[in-house]
Parts: structure tokens; C-alpha cells; sequence
């Protein structure tokens, strides 16, 4: 196997500076094939300037990316329009087109893309992507200002889905929804990931959603990924924004409820001696 097959994401001394202000100097990173790699990080950070990097969004003044083996930097044309129909994205907020209905929003992708298919078969692929993502089949015809703020990020993710992408970018995807719909998002990303194999890139403040569905997190703090890991992987170091992170109240509150959860599963796996 190639090393892009191994890690589709290489991000390798990457620097990003708005005037003189340096948000990322000397950064590396590598997301394996078919994880969720959680990026965390304080405020400001620099965690949606990066997953722009990447996606070609944000000019970086130095550093190289490569993205399922194409170099970002040479990404042009329509060798650049090829790699970018290999992701989906969603982006903080949802960002619908909000004068088209949610079917229409998943369309828009298709319609670039794939101008080719025909009318009736992009309406059946819009809708079908709105049903993945656990919506009700008529809310394809629904205008995002009809849906609840759960619903909006997975019409959101409907669209993401629509080219039926390698990597998916999340960007804070539960930020401003209850802990019931962020769970349920939660779920549906693990489940996507698995059933369709995806790379999952996602940009998060919810500690919950790190105990739940991420197989490593990296630790963007001092211009640079200071650290990538399994959760245990990180507790076990000494950085001062780790630890508090993780071992806040906030942090043990999450962990507490993930080993609850792991106790009671362990619980229903083991056989039943009294009926033994
Ligand atoms: N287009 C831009 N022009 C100037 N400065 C920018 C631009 N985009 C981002 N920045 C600055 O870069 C820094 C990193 O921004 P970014 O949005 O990546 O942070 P973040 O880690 O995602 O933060 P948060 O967790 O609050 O969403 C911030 O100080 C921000 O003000």
C-alpha cells in the first residue's frame, strides 16, 4: 500500500500568517485511512484556518498537502476540480443556500460535477443522500428555514454526501445543538463512517463526541499539532492545555459517562449465570 493510501491527509510544514499574524508555523500532520481524526484546540487556534488549508480554501505562505495523493499546491484546473468532488464538506453553521429547497442544496454538488446526469436521476440522488443522513424523505422539499437546527446540520451532511465522497470534513457539527441531537449526529457520523468508509476530519469542542466516535484526536496548541492520539495516548502527557482539557470537570464528566457506558455493555456481554 502507498503511503496516500495509508494517510490521504499529509500536511508537512505547513505555516499560515494573516499580515504579521503567524497562526500555524511549521505544523505537520497525517489523518489515516478510514478513521475520525478529532481536532481540538482553544479558540483561535487555528482549526478551521487548517481544515481550509486543506481543502485549497486558505493559500498557505509555506508547507506542503497532500490530499489522496495530489499535491494541493499544483491542485489546479480541472485536476482541482477531480480532487474536490472526492470530499464533502460541512462547513460551521451548515452554509444551505437558504432560496433552495434541501433537495436543491444536495443537487447543487451534482449539478457541478456531474452535469451529465439527468434531471429526474439527480432528484433521486439528492433525495436518497437526504434519507442517509436521517432525514424524512420529504424533507427534500422543505426550505432550511423550515427545519430545526439538528435537521439543518443533516441537510448539511446531505450535501456533503453527495458526490459520494472518500473524506468528509466536519466542521463543529453539534456546536448549538441539545446533548439528545448531538448524540444522534454522533451516531449517524460513526455509522456513515463505517458503512461507507469514509475519512472522517473533524473539527470539534465536544468532549462527548471525542469519548464517542473519534479513533485519535490531535491537539492544535503553539502554532502547531503538538500532539495526535488515542485519548489515554494524550492524558498520559504532561502539556498544561491537555491536562486541563481532559482532566477539567468538563473532561472527567465526559469520560465518567463513557466508562459508565463501557461498564453497562461489558454488563449485557456477559452470560447470564443465573440462567445458566
Ligand atoms: N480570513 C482571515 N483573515 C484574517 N484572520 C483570519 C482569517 N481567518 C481566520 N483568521 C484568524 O486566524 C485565527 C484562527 O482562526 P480559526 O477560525 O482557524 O480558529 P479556530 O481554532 O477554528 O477557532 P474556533 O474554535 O473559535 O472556531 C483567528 O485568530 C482568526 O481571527
Amino acid at each position: 500500500m502507498s503511503a496516500s493510501e495509508d494517510f490521504p491527509i499529509v500536511v508537512e510544514g505547513l505555516t499560515n500568517a494573516f499580515g504579521s499574524y503567524v497562526v500555524h508555523e511549521n505544523l505537520s500532520l497525517k489523518v489515516r485511512r478510514g478513521e475520525i481524526l478529532g481536532v481540538v484546540g482553544g479558540s483561535g487556534t487555528g482549526k478551521s484556518v487548517l481544515m481550509r488549508s486543506i481543502i485549497g480554501l486558505q493559500r498557505p505562505v509555506t508547507g506542503e498537502i497532500t490530499v489522496l495523493g495530489h499535491a494541493m499546491a499544483e491542485a489546479q484546473g480541472w485536476g482541482e476540480i477531480d480532487i474536490r468532488s472526492r470530499w464533502g464538506v460541512l462547513f460551521q453553521g451548515g452554509a444551505l443556500f437558504s432560496t433552495l429547497t434541501v433537495g436543491e442544496n444536495v443537487e447543487v454538488p451534482l449539478k457541478q460535477f456531474n452535469p451529465e446526469i439527468p434531471d429526474a436521476l439527480r432528484q433521486e440522488i439528492a433525495r436518497f443522500k437526504v434519507q442517509l443522513s436521517g432525514l424524512p424523505e420529504e424533507a427534500a422539499f422543505k426550505y432550511p428555514s423550515e427545519l430545526s437546527g439538528g435537521m439543518r446540520k443533516r441537510a448539511g451532511l446531505a450535501r456533503a454526501l453527495a458526490l459520494d465522497p472518500e473524506l468528509l470534513f466536519l466542521d463543529e457539527p453539534t456546536a448549538g445543538l441539545d446533548p439528545i441531537a448531538a448524540a444522534a449526529f454522533d451516531k449517524l457520523t460513526r455509522e456513515l463512517k463505517e458503512t461507507l468508509g469514509l475519512t472522517v476530519f473533524l473539527i470539534t469542542h465536544d468532549l462527548d463526541t471525542l469519548y464517542e466516535i473519534c479513533d485519535r484526536v490531535a491537539v492544535l496548541a503553539d502554532r502547531q499539532v503538538i500532539a495526535v492520539g488515542t485519548i489515554p495516548e494524550l492524558l498520559a502527557l504532561d502539556h498544561p492545555w491537555i491536562q486541563e482539557y481532559f482532566n477539567g470537570p468538563r473532561g472527567r464528566a465526559a469520560r465518567e459517562t463513557k466508562d459508565r457506558q463501557l461498564t453497562r455493555e461489558g454488563a449485557m456481554d456477559k452470560p447470564d449465570k443465573a440462567g445458566a
